[in-house]
């Protein structure tokens, strides 16, 4: 099938995914489209009843959450996006229809209402073309829906509540993740399986092949309206393209055709309907070769060969503070960037421009402005900087990466090579400078900033009254811990020079119940008492036999009843899908003698140490958590 075409038609338009489900972010990253996310504040609402059918409001709710994000980008921004992208998934048992769960008992009365039956997952899905008439927002709007079966077994009251307190339920329709824990409740599925996660991407890439290879007009002009269409895949159409099927220059000469905008007009697969669904493959029509190139550009891999570059660009205009700079005073033109900031305006310029195409920077004719994303994670001050992360990649992380090579000939780290130091212990290596001890704290804040309260509530935490993080750095995670559960103790142990360095990083309104800091080295000294010890980000710094040192020191001091609870990336049992976390195993392998490891390796070293009932919650964001308790 040649897929590349039917997203390749997306490239060099503005798309915007209107959407804050990780799922669905995923799911569309993986087939390599490119687009920015900004979440709906459409509130779901609808009125249920008045709906004639279930996907029908999950088809409005979609729309809704489209139309609301293509009208405030307008206003805001008067730089319209020329696609929003809006979803809404539901469950439909017995003619209800079943949201996420509210709460933990709302959780177990969906749950209880899917045992041992079928039920139906809709995903509504509407695609918003925009465009700008003088300052009005035009839309053309394309909507469809997915219908996916699913049957549970027969589940017990304790499977269920074992279930809903692993805390997987809370944010997903109908009050489970099939692609998770939720997969073992499940005895069949018919139909997409994506459809059920969030986004049926079938669908929409046939869709996509539906408005930008429309079949030629004598084609359509045969079918009729109830029937199967003659063809069931593009491929023996011939383009249209060099017609009419090129999407903006079509919308530019006229409105486009609202049969094939309309999705209650069914001329051409605007239903849902399996009867007139047809292949998303997208002819290979051109004998003498345009097309087929482009079907076989390897974008992937040239979108990786750009890689570095996209990333040094960046990390320049972090290190430069661009981001700072325009959020404070922009729009500015690339003169008056380069004037604050002291650099040519030639380079600025271009650099600027970078930044602009890899969605990082917003261009208009007043000049550059940040974008929402860039002043809340790349200015130094934003609500989850990742300045003091992206600092840390350019100055230290960079170097260590131009040794892969020497570091996967000789399987070890590489901080002699980089910076001309021999190395020692890592976290010697790291504060052998003030400099480099403050760059580095302010890395690893930033990242427990932006994890913090994915990790503190993967798992109800309220049993345990008293709370270590071992290696706790800045105590973000111990402010969220406390924010989450006020009655908590919360101590965090780190180095000496660690604990003399933290009043930087501490929330300027007092809690409560402050934290407790506490110097000392885990390996070497008495660890504070704890009902729960908290490890973020420790264990992939070290090898097995280094672990086995900490987790025995743990378990020495832990009772019956008390637990471990871990933050890490965790990788795939086979090693072979989670990117993110495969290329931070490098990052670990340039540096430390450590590794990131997969669940049943964490669960294998935890058990070791009379650690049992070990659960996994993979949350989305950049840590997975695991949570286990001493037997
Ligand atoms: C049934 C099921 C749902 N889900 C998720 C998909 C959706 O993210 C969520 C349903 O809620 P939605 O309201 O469709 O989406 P959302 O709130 O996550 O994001 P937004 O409104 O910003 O678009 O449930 C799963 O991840 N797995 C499942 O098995």
């Amino acid at each position: 099938m040649a897929l590349n075409p039917v997203l390749g038609k997306l490239v060099s338009k503005r798309v915007v995914l209107a959407s804050a489900s990780p799922r669905r972010q995923e799911i569309l990253t993986n087939v390599g489209l490119r687009f920015e996310v900004v979440p709906s504040w459409f509130k779901e609402t609808l009125e249920k009843s008045s709906f004639a059918a279930p996907y029908e409001y999950a088809v409005e709710t979609a729309k809704q959450k489209a139309l609301e994000v293509a009208n405030r980008m307008h206003v805001k921004h008067l730089r319209t996006p020329d696609i929003v992208i809006g979803a809404d998934t539901i469950v439909s048992v017995d003619e209800q229809i079943l949201e996420k769960p509210v709460d933990k008992q709302d959780a177990y009365r969906m749950l209880s209402r899917l045992s041992g039956k079928e039920h139906s997952v809709f995903t509504g899905v509407a695609i918003i073309h925009c465009s700008s008439k003088g300052n009005q927002l035009e839309t053309e709007i394309t909507d469809f829906y997915e219908e996916t079966k699913v049957k549970f077994s027969d589940l017990s009251e304790e499977l269920l509540w074992e279930y809903i307190h692993s805390g997987e339920p809370m944010d997903k329709a109908g009050g489970y993740g099939i692609q998770a824990l939720g997969g073992m409740l499940v005895e069949y599925v018919h139909g997409d399986f994506l459809n059920v996660v969030g986004f049926p991407l079938n669908h929409f890439c046939k869709k996509l092949a539906e408005l930008y290879y429309p079949p030629p007009k004598h084609t359509v002009q045969h079918i009729k309206h109830d029937s199967i269409p003659s063809v069931d895949t593009f491929e023996n159409l011939s383009d249209g393209e060099s017609e009419s099927s090129n999407f903006t220059e079509h919308k530019g000469a006229n409105k486009l055709d609202s049969s094939r905008m309309c999705p209650s007009r069914p001329v051409y697969n605007c239903e849902n309907s399996s009867s007139v669904r047809t292949g998303f493959t997208v002819p290979l029509e051109n004998q003498n070769g345009a097309s087929e190139s482009a079907a076989k550009l390897p974008s992937k891999i040239l979108d990786l060969m750009d890689g570095f570059k996209a990333s040094k660009a960046l990390f320049v205009a972090s290190k430069l503070k661009m981001f700072d700079y325009l959020k404070t005073k922009g729009p500015l033109k690339a003169v008056d960037v380069a004037n604050e900031v002291g650099t040519s305006v030639c380079g600025t310029e271009r650099l600027l421009d970078a930044c602009v195409a890899l969605g990082l920077l917003e261009k208009t004719s007043q000049g550059y402005s940040n974008t929402d994303s860039a002043n809340t994670y790349l200015t130094s001050d934003g609500e989850y900087s990742l300045h003091g992360y992206i600092i840390h990649s350019n100055d230290h992380l960079w170097p260590l990466f131009t040794n892969l090579e020497s570091a996967v000939r000789e399987g070890s780290r590489q901080n002699h090579r980089a910076f001309g130091r021999k190395a020692e212990d890592l976290f010697k290596d790291y504060y052998h400078s003030q400099e480099v001890k403050q760059r580095f704290m302010a890395a690893m804040h930033s990242i427990a900033h932006l994890t913090a309260r994915d990790v503190a509530t993967a798992f109800d935490l309220s049993q345990f009254k008293s709370t270590c993080d071992l290696g706790g750095c800045t105590g973000a995670l111990a402010h969220e811990l406390i924010q989450i559960y006020p009655n908590m103790k919360v101590t965090v142990f780190d180095l000496p020079e660690v604990i003399a360095n933290i009043s930087y990083f501490q929330p300027s309104e007092q809690c409560a119940a402050p934290v407790t800091f506490v110097s000392g080295d885990f390996f070497k000294d008495n660890l504070p008492e704890a009902d729960l010890y908290i490890l973020s980000r420790v264990l992939h710094d070290w090898p097995d036999e280094k672990i086995h040192v900490l987790l025995s020191k743990i378990s020495a001091v832990c009772k019956p009843g008390c637990g471990i609870l871990l933050a890490e990336m965790v990788l795939d049992d086979e090693k072979k899908n989670r990117s993110t976390a495969l290329l931070q195993s490098l990052n670990m392998l340039v540096q430390t003698e450590g590794k990131e490891r997969s669940g049943s390796e964490y669960r294998g070293l935890l058990e070791q140490h009379g650690f049992a009932n070990v659960k996994i919650k993979l949350t989305g964001n950049l840590l997975d958590v695991i949570l286990c308790i001493k037997t």
